[in-house]
C-alpha cells in the first residue's frame, strides 16, 4: 500500500476544478491510496529536474505532481497534463539539513534568472554575502547547490527578488543575514521554521528519507491513511489541516510542565492555536477539557469551528465550550440547588448611587471591581492594608473607611434582595471549587475540579476573579491552563499580571499575522500606538517585530461634512463591496454607540451585512470592514472617560481602552479597511 500525503496546495485546486473532473480525481486518489486496479500509477517525467518527480493520472486530460521515494508519495498539485508536465519538469526536492523539513523550488526559474544575477555581479565587486563563509551557510541549512547563485548576488534587492524563488527555510536566514544579523540571529530566524519539538541534528541517512522530512513539515504535507482521512483533508478547511510551524509547535507539544501563555498580534492564529490545543488535549489528554470563550456569542462560534476539527464524535465530546459566566452560574447553582439571581444593570446603578456621598457612583463601582473584588478583599483591615494599583486619588485609612461603608451598603442590599452580580458569582464559584484545589500528585481523595485541562481564548479581557475561578478549576498539574490572548487588544479595564492569580505562566510570542495585509498592520500599529500594553504578561509588551506575510491597499480614511452625508459614503461603498461580488456575510461594519449602529443598520437594509459596536468585533473578521463615526467626540466615548479631575491615571487608562478599542475593530479586515468620520477626525486617528 502507498503512503500518500497531500500538500495544502492540493485540496484548493482540486476544489477549483470543474464537478465532474473534480469527482474522478478523488475517485482516482482514494483507488491510488487503497491500492485499488484502475488505479492511477506513478509515471516518469520526460526532462524532469529531480527524478523523484512524477505524475499520477487522476482525471481526463488531469494529472496529479507528486514527489516520490519508494512508498512514499507526496501529492503536490492537479493540473492539465501539459501544465502539470510543465510544473514537474522545473521542480527540485530537497531535505533541509538543519530542520530537516521538505523543501521544494522552482529551479528552472532559478536557472532563468542566474544570468542577470551574473551580470549584475561582473559590474559591481560588492558580494552580499562576502562575509560568511560557505561552512557557516552550511551550518544554517544552505544547500550547496544555491552557493554559486548566492555567492554573486550583490545586494539586498536581488536577494528579495528571489523570494519566492527559494524555499522558505533557505530565504529566511539569507535575508536576515542580508539585513546584518549575524549567523545566531540566522539560526534563530530558521528556528522559527521548525514545526515539530525535538527534532535533533539530522542524520546523512535521514537526509534522504522523504516520509521523515514530511513528517517534520505539517504545514506542508499531512499524510491520509484512508478515505475517511481524505475526505477530512479534501473537505475541511485549510486551517483546521495545516498550521504554520509557529501555531503548530505550540499546539502540538507533548506537554507543558506549568501553564502556558501565547501572546500575538491581531490575525496571528492565535484563536487557531487554542483550538488545536484544545483538539491535543481530547485526543491526548487525560481529562476533560474547558475551552473558555469570551462571550456566549464567540462560543458558538469556537464551538462550531471545533466540530469542523474534531471529526470523532468521542474525542468532541471530551471538550466543553463555554465562557466563565455560564461556569461560574453552573458551579454555583449546583452547590445551592437553584440557579442563582443576577442583579440587572438599572437596579445596581440605583444601588450604587444610593450608596454614593462624597464619591459617586462610578468611582465607588471601579474601587470595588478594581480593587477590593480584584484583590478579593474580605474585610476592611484587608481593604485598609491593601495595594491600589493604577488609582491615582491616594485614600486615607479614614477615606478607605468610608468607601468600604458604601460598599457594603450595596452589597449588603444585594444579600438582602438574594441578587449578585457577575463578578461576585465567579468569586462565589472560585470559593466553592477552591476548598476542593490541592496538588493532583499528592491528593488522595477523589478530585472535585471539574476540569483536567482548560484553555482560555481573548485572555487579555478576563478580571482577576475569573482567573481565580479559572485557576480553581482544574488542579495544579501539568498542561493544567493554556492561554492566548493579546494585551493590545483590551477593551475592558482589567489589567492583571497572571502571577498574582497564581497562575505561574510561561510564555510564547506568535509575531505574523496571517490575517491582515502589511498596510492594514502598520496603519493600526500606528493607530493603536500609545506605548506599549500593560497586563496579561509581567511588565509591558511591544507590538515590536509584529509582522505580515501578505500586501494589499491602504486603509481608506473619508472625511465627511456631515453625519449624513457620512451613512451615504457608507452605504455607496457597501454597494460597491457588494457589487465586486464580495458575500455580504463577508463585510463587517462598526460603530463606536449604538446610535450609529442603528443609523448604520437602516442605511444598509436589506444589505444582510453585518453591524455592530466596536466591542461587537471582538474576535471577527470579515474580508472588508467599514469603521464609521471615527469622529472627535466620539472616539474616545466622551461618556466612558473619567473626568481627569476625578482620576487622572483613570483617565488614561480609559483614553488607552478606547484606543484598543478602535484598534480591535480596524484589524478585522483581511482585505479592505474603510474608516469614516464626519466634522473633525478622531484623535487617535494616525495624521
Ligand atoms: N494556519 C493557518 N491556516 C490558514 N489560515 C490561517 C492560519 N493561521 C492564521 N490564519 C488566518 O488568520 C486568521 C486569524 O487567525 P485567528 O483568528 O486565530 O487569529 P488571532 O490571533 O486569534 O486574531 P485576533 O487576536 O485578532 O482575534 C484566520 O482566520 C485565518 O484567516
Amino acid at each position: 500500500m502507498p503512503r500518500l500525503a497531500l500538500s495544502p496546495r492540493f485540496p484548493a485546486e482540486l476544489g477549483a476544478l470543474a464537478q465532474p473532473v473534480r469527482r474522478d480525481a478523488v475517485v482516482a486518489v482514494r483507488r491510488f491510496l487503497q491500492n485499488t486496479s484502475g488505479g492511477p500509477h506513478p509515471e516518469r517525467v520526460r526532462g524532469a529536474r529531480d527524478d523523484r518527480v512524477a505524475t499520477l493520472r487522476l482525471a481526463d486530460r488531469h494529472r496529479g505532481v507528486v514527489i516520490r521515494q519508494r512508498d512514499v508519495y507526496w501529492l503536490l498539485t492537479v493540473l492539465p497534463d501539459a501544465e502539470a508536465w510543465a510544473y514537474a519538469q522545473r521542480l527540485r526536492f530537497g531535505v533541509n539539513p538543519v530542520l530537516g523539513v521538505a523543501e521544494l523550488w522552482d529551479a528552472a526559474a532559478l536557472e532563468r534568472v542566474e544570468p542577470a544575477v551574473r551580470r549584475a555581479a561582473a559590474a559591481s565587486r560588492a558580494r552580499l554575502f562576502a562575509q560568511v563563509c560557505d561552512t557557516d551557510l552550511g551550518e544554517l541549512g544552505i544547500d550547496h547547490r544555491f552557493l554559486p547563485l548566492l555567492r554573486q548576488i550583490t545586494d539586498e534587492l536581488t536577494l528579495e527578488a528571489l523570494e519566492p524563488l527559494l524555499p522558505p527555510t533557505q530565504y529566511a536566514p539569507l535575508a536576515a543575514l542580508a539585513r546584518g544579523e549575524s549567523v545566531a540571529g540566522a539560526w534563530r530566524e530558521l528556528e522559527n521554521h521548525r514545526a515539530v519539538a525535538g527534532t535533533g541534528p539530522i542524520g546523512p541517512e535521514e537526509l534522504d528519507d522523504l516520509a521523515a522530512a514530511l513528517r517534520r513539515s505539517p504545514d506542508r504535507a499531512v499524510f491520509v491513511d484512508g478515505p475517511r482521512e481524505l475526505n477530512h483533508v479534501l473537505d475541511a478547511p485549510g486551517w483546521c489541516v495545516f498550521l504554520h510551524p509557529p501555531q503548530h509547535r505550540l499546539a502540538h507539544w507533548d506537554s507543558y510542565d506549568r501553564p502556558l501563555l501565547v501572546t500575538g498580534g491581531a490575525g496571528t492564529g492565535k484563536t487557531l492555536v487554542a483550538l488545536h490545543r484544545a483538539a491535543h488535549l481530547a485526543r491526548n489528554g487525560s481529562g476533560p477539557v474547558l475551552l473558555v470563550a469570551f462571550s456566549q456569542g464567540l462560543s458558538a462560534d469556537l464551538s462550531a469551528r471545533l466540530d469542523l476539527l474534531i471529526e470523532d464524535e468521542v474525542v468532541r465530546k471530551r471538550v466543553e465550550v463555554g465562557n466563565v459566566d455560564r461556569l461560574a452560574h453552573r458551579i454555583v447553582a449546583e452547590a445551592e440547588d437553584r440557579p442563582p439571581s443576577l442583579v440587572g444593570s438599572g437596579e445596581l446603578t440605583a444601588l450604587w448611587r444610593e450608596a454614593s456621598g462624597e464619591y459617586g457612583p462610578a468611582f465607588l463601582l471601579r474601587e470595588w471591581e478594581q480593587v477590593i473584588l480584584a484583590q478579593n478583599l474580605r474585610t476592611l483591615d484587608e481593604y485598609l492594608a491593601a495595594p491600589r494599583a493604577g488609582r491615582a486619588v491616594d485614600l486615607s485609612a479614614e477615606q478607605r473607611t468610608a468607601v468600604w461603608q458604601a460598599v457594603g451598603h450595596v452589597t449588603g442590599r444585594l444579600a438582602e434582595r438574594g441578587r449578585r452580580t457577575l463578578l461576585q458569582l465567579a468569586a462565589e464559584a472560585a470559593t466553592l471549587l477552591g476548598q476542593t484545589t490541592g496538588d493532583l500528585l499528592e491528593e488522595a481523595e477523589p478530585r472535585r475540579e471539574p476540569y483536567r485541562h482548560i484553555v482560555v481564548d481573548e485572555a487579555q479581557d478576563l478580571h482577576p476573579t475569573q482567573w481565580r475561578l479559572l485557576r480553581a478549576a482544574v488542579p495544579y498539574a501539568p498542561d493544567d491552563l493554556f492561554i492566548v490572548g493579546d494585551p493590545h487588544q483590551r477593551v475592558f479595564d482589567t489589567r492583571v499580571a497572571l502571577g498574582t492569580v497564581g497562575i505561574d505562566a510561561d510564555q510564547r510570542l506568535l509575531q505574523v499575522s496571517y490575517r491582515l495585509p502589511q498596510e492594514i498592520l502598520s496603519w493600526g500599529v500606528r493607530l493603536r500606538g500609545g506605548g506599549p500594553a500593560d497586563g496579561l504578561v509581567a511588565g509591558v509588551q511591544e507590538l515590536y517585530g509584529f509582522r505580515s506575510m501578505r500586501h494589499g491597499p491602504r486603509p481608506m480614511v473619508r472625511a465627511y461634512g456631515s453625519p449624513q452625508d457620512e451613512l451615504s459614503g457608507l452605504a455607496a461603498h457597501v454597494a460597491q463591496w457588494l457589487q465586486d461580488g464580495v458575500p455580504p456575510g463577508e463585510i463587517g461594519v462598526a460603530a463606536r454607540t449604538a446610535e450609529l449602529v442603528r443609523d448604520a443598520r437602516a442605511a444598509l437594509r436589506e444589505t444582510g451585512v453585518r453591524v455592530t459596536t466596536l466591542h461587537g468585533m471582538k474576535g471577527l473578521e470579515f474580508r472588508r470592514v467599514a469603521v464609521i463615526g471615527v469622529s472627535d467626540g466620539i472616539v474616545p466615548a466622551p461618556d466612558s472617560l473619567t473626568p481627569a479631575g476625578e482620576d487622572p491615571s483613570a483617565r488614561a487608562h480609559d483614553l488607552q481602552r478606547e484606543r484598543g478599542l478602535l484598534y480591535v475593530a480596524c484589524t478585522r479586515a483581511e482585505e479592505v479597511l474603510y474608516v469614516s468620520y464626519s466634522g473633525r477626525a478622531s484623535p487617535f486617528l494616525p495624521t
